[in-house]
């Protein structure tokens, strides 16, 4: 059997139309230990994600982390779960539908939005499948990851890669490796803490937590620890804000090995300690709200500022459907989609094949 699938019969004339994948980290189906496990089995199998020699690991994995972690994650996504479900999965599927609306104003090219999350549902295979059925021959995957990670960005295209290994009739790709310094996403960014500021005051130190990866990332060439201290330069610096005002700090970290630091709940301890009258707190790494920022942030570091002495938390949502944040998303897609689409209908990308079409039936054995 080829390892290659058979397509459909191709046929002449076909308008070239464009495919556009959003593609985020994944979420469980159900907040529920059941749900947990094969979505833990698939992501924590990564060996983009955990490096460590795949024998030692699968060991570890399938001995420790997967019966103990489950039933611990599923109560930490209960406790944001909502009745859209969860809300990393509902706020990319808008964001998919208003970049679509936004896409649709500007060109008239023909064009898709569709969105997948790399581990779990829907699944980056079932999205390059529908957008195949819907005759896209240009793909371009945008990670939902405006910083560079090969645990989040790389393996994401990873499997985009792996799904046109099968292809025999392969669309042409383009992906959107970062956008950490984009114009459009920095001011969205720097509005969005300005109308939290304008609602509900300042505080005494903006503490701005990116997601973390481990330490031997970073001495192995990953660029995004200078990526999120470049983000965070660019906020600050839009806010006004002095080097005493704000820090970075990295959270989230899994398993024993070192990470790179500060780690944002060493940082709320070390504020709460020092009587830190009010701290607010923003994840610019992180455009949808998720686990790791409505329950690891909002709920337990609000927790441990608190308990440690501190004053007052708050943690500023993240970007999810802001206009201007959409704005910027689809000015990014269209400077990526350079050349492939077009603000009027051109007639030209119509063609006519009657030559072709006569030359495909002659090898198909007809008389014509
Ligand atoms: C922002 C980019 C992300 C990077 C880089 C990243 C690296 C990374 N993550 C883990 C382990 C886990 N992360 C988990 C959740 C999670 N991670 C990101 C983003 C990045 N991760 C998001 C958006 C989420 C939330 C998903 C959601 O459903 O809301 C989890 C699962 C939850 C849990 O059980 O704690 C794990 C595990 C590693 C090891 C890593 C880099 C090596
Ligand atoms: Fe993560
Ligand atoms: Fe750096």
């Amino acid at each position: 059997m080829s390892r290659y699938l058979t397509e459909p019969a191709h046929t002449h004339g076909n308008v070239a139309k464009t495919g556009i994948l959003l593609i985020n980290l994944g979420t469980p189906d159900a907040p529920t230990k059941q749900a947990l496990k094969p979505y833990l089995k698939e992501f924590l199998s990564d060996p983009r994600v955990v490096e460590i020699p795949r024998a030692i690991w699968w060991l570890i994995l399938n001995g420790v982390i997967l019966t103990t972690r489950p039933k611990k994650s599923a109560a930490k996504y209960a406790a944001i779960w909502t009745s859209e479900g969860s809300p990393l999965r509902f706020h990319t599927e808008k964001q998919a539908k208003l970049l679509k609306g936004w896409l649709g104003e500007r060109i008239k090219s023909p064009f898709v939005v569709d969105y997948a999350m790399r581990y779990g549902n829907p699944s980056v295979a079932s999205a390059m499948t529908r957008l195949s059925e819907q005759g896209c021959d240009r793909i371009l995957a945008l990670p939902m990851y405006p910083q560079y990670a090969a645990s989040s960005t790389a393996t994401a295209f990873d499997a985009v890669y792996q799904i046109l290994e099968t292809k025999r009739n392969q669309p042409a790709l383009r992906t959107v490796r970062h956008y950490h310094d984009d114009p459009g996403y920095i001011a969205a960014l720097a509005a969005n803490v300005h109308e939290y500021w304008m609602r509900n005051g300042r505080p005494e130190m903006l503490v701005m937590s990116f997601h973390g990866v481990p330490r031997y990332t970073l001495d192995k060439g990953d660029p995004y620890h200078c990526e999120c201290q470049k983000t965070a330069r660019l906020l600050a610096e839009t806010l006004g804000l002095s080097k005493t005002q704000y820090q970075l700090t990295f959270q989230s970290r899994f398993g024993r090995a070192e990470w790179i630091k500060p780690y944002t709940a060493a940082t709320l301890e070390e504020l709460g300690r020092a009587k830190t009258k009010r701290v607010d707190v923003v994840c610019p790494g992180f455009v949808a709200d998720c686990l790791e920022t409505l329950e690891e942030i909002a709920m337990e570091g609000k927790q441990t500022f608190l308990a440690a002495g501190g004053g007052e938390f708050h943690y500023i949502p993240a970007l999810n459907e802001r206009p201007d944040w959409i704005a910027a998303l689809g000015e990014l897609t269209l400077t990526n989609l350079n050349g492939w689409v077009s603000p009027q209908w051109n007639a030209a990308q119509v063609v006519q094949h009657g030559e072709d079409c006569r030359a495909r039936a002659i090898a198909a054995g007809a008389s014509v």
